[in-house]
């Protein structure tokens, strides 16, 4: 597990500090307990000697003293250790995070990563200190009181000796143990803040259903099976913890046996005997703490086992000399196909080219594909055969943020930071001076709402952009891309209804994106307007590309495009 540990932070050196100085503390104590031997040896004779004793009295309290010292020194740097642990491996955690195909956060990873980042890191490093600290003093008290007692009488040092791998044996089994209770446990800990995290999402849904207080009946699961677990679990604790105890008790009575046999038979001193049995106390008190450390020993392998899982998750892969331009906007895809884990393949075998200067609508029925084409086109993670092309190369040779530097992406649910509009905006762009803002938020129709609002451009957003309705937060999302001046655009256009004077100014936003020369636009719509404006339709099904024209040509050849037209003019009551 060392190693592992080690492995985890590239900069341990206050761990290692707080390390030798508990090491030194537990030598320490146990020299000191050693120290008893030649007090009681002078001063339980027939005829004291306080003289023998003196030096030891003196060098006893020199040792109190300098353990009390060392014990005020050990605290800051335990809590500084743990604290500067935990930055280390957030930052390496959130440094991989970057590397990720963007494709991997789904909400299930995203609980989990939430876990780990906060407070898997945070256990880590505290079980580091706060347990690793006594676990040094419940091994390294016993071994040197151990050698203590071996110098007082070899067989008293045996009886202690032999107790130490039996309940190594124990110990190392109940850490297993504890380890696959942790897992289990955690397992139904991770589903919990999956469920929660969807739960939040999905508050609105769950309230217009009348469930808003008792939560979706998943996260009820959830928290039944973790409480199950959890029981079940310590009841696969209790039988280790009860027989080391049962160890340590034997050990004890066993020496206390046999220090009474060799002292009524003369062979030791009543000042040894009495020494023998503080020091079997003191060895044997440690190990019982010991054993109740295991626990938490046990869940430092998990946890640590996490995380390392964590940063061994694949970055997206990159190339060996990646392309650092993307010259021209052309959007291609050839034979393309992409399934998500164990399901069937959500985009297959689609081909379909998209100019600089153009519009394409993508359509289909929900689950058609459409989002895994633009995530495809996007690099959000690579296809499974065929190939993605931008700018005439595969996604694959340019380094991902070159290619995400094209891109502008639209998507219809937009997340903002809970700061101001303009910081929003400037996330784009962070240079933009206040004209290109202006002009950006201008075309995207934001300079309307920028004006309703009571800050203006200083008004905050709300936490993911809550204080802004759906529509005005796409709105921020199109001038993000118009202040990006990307020559590819991706837009998933709004499928839910807008209210009119929204609709009609993404609408209007979209067209004048599009109208930009040499840009290429790519819009998932759902609007006959947008529809009618494209240059050429994608209409898919299933994941393969059903049609493929002009909206006049589909229209007219009667099939999916013209039937899902038809729909999208319905359900807005609106008639050409
Ligand atoms: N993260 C994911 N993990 C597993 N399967 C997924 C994931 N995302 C999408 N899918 C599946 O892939 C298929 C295509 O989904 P996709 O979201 O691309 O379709 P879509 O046409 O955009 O649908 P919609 O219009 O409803 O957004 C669907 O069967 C969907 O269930």
């Amino acid at each position: 597990m060392l190693r592992q540990l080690t492995g985890l932070w590239p900069r341990p050196g206050l761990l290692v500090r707080f390390a030798v100085l508990r090491a030194v503390l537990a030598v320490l104590q146990g020299l000191l307990l050693g120290s008893l031997v030649p007090i009681l040896r002078a001063l339980l004779r027939p005829e004291p000697d306080l003289g023998a004793a003196l030096p030891w009295l003196i060098a006893g309290a020199v040792g109190v003293l300098v353990h009390w010292l060392l014990g005020i020194v050990v605290t800051p740097i335990g809590f500084a250790a743990s604290n500067e642990l935990a930055v280390q491996l957030r930052h390496r955690l959130m440094g991989h995070l970057t590397t990720l195909p963007l494709g991997w956060f789904d909400s299930d990873h995203k609980g989990r990563f939430v876990r780990t980042v906060t407070s898997v890191t945070t256990t880590i490093s505290r079980i580091c200190v706060v347990v690793g600290g006594p676990v040094i003093t419940s091994i390294l008290v016993p071994v040197t009181v151990l050698a203590v007692t071996f110098a007082v009488d070899w067989r008293l040092g045996l009886v202690l000796l032999v107790t130490l791998p039996v309940l190594f044996v124990m110990l190392h089994h109940a850490r297993r143990t504890n380890t696959a209770v942790v897992e289990d446990i955690e397992v139904a800990a991770n589903e919990i803040a999956g469920r929660a995290i969807e739960y939040g999402q999905a508050q609105p849904v769950l309230r217009a259903a009348g469930h808003g207080s008792t939560g979706t009946a998943a996260m009820r699961d959830a928290l039944a099976e973790h409480r199950r677990r959890y029981a079940s679990g310590l009841n696969r604790l209790l039988p280790a913890d009860l027989s080391m105890n049962a160890v340590i008790a034997a050990g004890f009575a066993l020496t206390l046996a046999l220090s009474a046999w060799l002292l009524l038979d003369g062979a030791l001193g009543v000042a040894d005997a009495v020494a023998v049995l503080v020091l079997a106390a003191r060895f044997l008190e440690p190990l019982g703490t010991l054993t109740g450390l295991v626990g938490a020993l046990g869940a430092l392998d998990y946890l640590v086992e996490t995380a390392g899982r964590t940063l061994r998750i694949t970055p997206l892969p990159a190339a060996a000399d990646p392309v650092r331009e993307v010259t021209g906007s052309e959007v291609e895809l050839r034979d393309v196909s992409y399934s998500y884990v164990d399901s069937e393949p959500a985009v297959d075998g689609v081909s379909f080219r998209c100019l600089p200067g153009t519009t394409t609508a993508l359509v289909g029925p929900s689950g058609s594909g459409k989002t895994t084409v633009t995530r495809l086109i996007a690099r959000f993670f690579d296809a499974g055969s065929g190939q993605v092309l931008v700018g005439g190369r595969d996604v694959r040779e340019y380094d991902h943020a070159t290619l995400l530097e094209r891109l502008a992406i639209v998507f219809q649910d937009v997340y903002l930071f809970d700061t101001t509009i303009e910081e929003n905006l400037r996330l784009a762009r962070p240079d933009a001076t206040e004209a290109e803002l202006a002009a950006a938020a201008r075309s995207a129709r934001l300079d309307e709402v920028v004006e309703r609002l009571p800050d203006g451009w200083d008004t905050l957003v709300g936490e993911g952009g809550a204080q802004l309705s759906g529509g005005e937060r796409q709105r921020v999302s199109i001038a993000r891309a118009f202040l990006k001046r990307a020559p590819i655009v991706l837009i998933d256009e709004a499928a839910s209804a807008l209210d009119p004077e929204n609709e009609a100014a993404v609408s209007a936003a979209i067209s004048e994106l599009a109208a930009e020369p040499g840009r290429t636009v790519l819009v998932i719509a759902h609007r006959p307007t947008t529809l009618e404006a494209a240059d050429q339709v994608v209409a898919l099904d299933g994941g393969r590309v059903a049609e493929l024209g002009t909206p006049a040509e589909l229209r007219q050849a009667g099939g999916l495009y013209d039937r899902l037209f038809r729909q999208y003019e319905q359900a807005r009551g609106w008639r050409i």
